[in-house]
């Protein structure tokens, strides 16, 4: 897990970089800019290619201006920078980078005009007007010189952070920032990138290192973490020798109905794919044969006897994909809520719990919510923005000693403990019915092999995000049903990478 930071801290990070490494504060901005440059030429090795490079007056537009150098000597031959400079204060490492670059690359032009910028379809503009340092709305000639890059077809990069960008902090309102194609962040990404508000600012994000001080950063306080794969890996255990079905727990997924079966087939076949020992599902009767075709590894209960069953034997319990929300599935629920043990709640359990909302009071400690933005809304009030939601969901986890588990592009998992952990896996390719059911087989799973709650759900969504990220590698759309039957692929190659 990678701690996240605000930009105050992020500078903190830079002052204690600069302080105990030790090195310069001109060094560290010449090191960033590197960091960007080895990306970009990557990215785009069409010397010829027109590079307008737009800076401001501080450490951003400091990077801009090492870049247009560093761009200069690599051989880039049509380089332009523009300096806007609209304030009265400029940072020192700008100062010294303008003079460094007036030296050294004295045929880059440098235009004060706006008149003098045409920008064209095959032209390539790095945005480092304003980064992380940005403390106030976008008005005036930072918002004009953003309309007109917005208006250009030219392709845009930012460096760290596209301009008018807040990097953390509720998103309202009309975005007039700069809208990037690509940002090129250093070290950590900012908060915000991961909120689907981000979406006209950012179209893509890379993060570079620039060597800040790791340990620093992991010691200061945020309950913002990234969960990475390194994270992941450490936490999958492997398959013992000697290892049977009954190591590796019981599931039982209550799910589907008459016109949505196959919300408990795919969370039935997930739980499987994913390592359970066994699993049942208490199904409807009526799906007895398609759950037998679809996955005959899998037991069964019939739902009218769901009361009756000893749920003691079962290690994970899910409820919701496809249940419905009559009288007899309240029942179920009111009844499982009583078993004082975590369970998976999902779709149809969470509506019911909307619509009862005396009942989340009963949710018992560490169970794992998959609510969407709407299930989410429904469950705990309506949101104006992804930031007041995830915060409301942050406070809920804490309050009800839960897991929530509120699913977009980057799933945003909130802990008992106040954590937010944010997955950077998945993409728009999976977009598509069925695919929440799978992630429900999948946590269930793990829950049911003996991973803690927490654990269970960063796996789940981690691991579902990924088989999904690999899928879509091939194709433009990955099915629930595809997913699933990639899961024992992915396990092993996680967990060979382990040994
Ligand atoms: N550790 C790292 O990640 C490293 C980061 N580095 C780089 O430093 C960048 C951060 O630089 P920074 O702190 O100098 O701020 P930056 O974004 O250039 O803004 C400058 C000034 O603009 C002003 N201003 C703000 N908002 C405004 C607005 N709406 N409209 C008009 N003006 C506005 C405000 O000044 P004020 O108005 O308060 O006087 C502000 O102070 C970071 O993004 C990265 O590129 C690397 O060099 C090294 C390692
Ligand atoms: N654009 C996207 N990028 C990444 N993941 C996505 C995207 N759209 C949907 N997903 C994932 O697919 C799942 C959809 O869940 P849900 O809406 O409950 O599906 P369903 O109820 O149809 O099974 C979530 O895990 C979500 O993170």
């Amino acid at each position: 897990m990678q701690n996240l930071l605000n930009s105050s801290q992020i500078k903190d990070v830079d002052a204690y970089t600069i302080l105990h490494e030790p090195i310069a504060s001109i060094d560290l901005m010449e090191r960033a800019s590197l960091a960007f440059v080895q990306f970009f030429i990557a990215k785009f090795p069409e010397k010829e290619s027109a590079i307008w490079v737009f800076c401001g007056q501080g450490n951003n537009g400091g990077d801009g201006l090492a870049i247009a150098r560093l761009l200069s000597k690599i051989g880039y031959a049509d380089i332009k920078v523009f300096l806007a400079s609209y304030s009265q204060h400029t940072s020192d490492d700008y100062i010294q980078n303008l003079a460094r670059l007036q030296k050294e690359c004295p045929a880059i032009p440098l235009l004060k005009d706006l008149k003098e910028v045409h920008l064209s379809k095959n032209d390539i503009v790095v945005d480092a007007l304003l980064g992380s340092g940005l403390n106030k709305p976008l008005t005036g000639n930072y918002e004009e010189l953003a309309r007109k890059i917005n208006a250009s077809s030219a392709k845009v990069v930012a460096v760290d952070v596209p301009t008018g960008f807040k990097s953390e902090g509720e998103l309202d309102g009309v975005y007039n920032g700069v809208n990037a194609d690509l940002v090129i962040t250093f070290q950590l990404p900012k908060i915000n990138f991961f909120f689907p508000e981000s979406t006209e600012a950012i179209k893509k994000f890379e993060v570079v290192p620039i060597g800040l001080n790791e340990t620093y950063i992991e010691s200061l306080p945020s309950h913002w973490k990234l969960v990475t794969e390194e994270f992941i890996r450490k936490i999958i255990k492997p398959r013992e020798r000697f290892s049977h079905k009954g190591t590796y727990g019981h599931a039982l997924i209550v799910a589907g109905n008459t016109e949505t079966m196959g919300a408990a087939l795919l969370s039935t076949s997930a739980c499987l794919h994913a390592g359970v020992g066994l699993v049942s599902a208490c199904i409807p009767q009526s799906g007895l044969n398609a759950l037998n075709v679809a996955a005959p590894e899998a037991m069964y209960i019939r739902r009218e006897n769901f009361e009756a069953a000893d749920l003691e034997k079962y290690q994970a319990i899910a409820i919701g994909p496809g249940l419905g929300t009559e009288e007899s599935q309240q029942q179920i629920l009111e009844h499982s809520l009583l078993q004082n043990r975590p369970l998976v709640l999902d779709a149809d359990a969470l509506n019911m719990l909307s619509h009862h909302k005396k009942l989340q009071q009963k949710i018992p400690a560490q169970s794992i919510l998959t609510p969407h933005v709407k299930e989410f809304d429904r469950l705990f009030g309506d949101h104006h923005n992804w930031w007041s939601r995830v915060e409301a969901a942050r406070k809920k986890a804490e309050e009800l000693q839960i897991i929530i588990v509120l699913k977009n592009q980057y799933t945003f998992i909130c802990l008992p403990t106040g954590n937010i952990c944010i997955n950077p896996t998945g993409n728009p390719a999976m977009a598509q019915g069925g695919m929440g059911d799978v992630l429900t087989g999948i946590i269930t799973s793990f829950l049911a092999q003996g991973y803690t709650s927490a654990q269970a759900a960063m796996l789940g969504v981690y691991l579902h995000g990924k088989a999904g990220d690999i899928l879509a590698e091939k194709r433009e759309i990955v099915t629930a049903s595809a997913l699933v039957k990639s899961l024992p692929r992915l396990l092993k190659k996680i967990k060979s990478a382990t040994n």
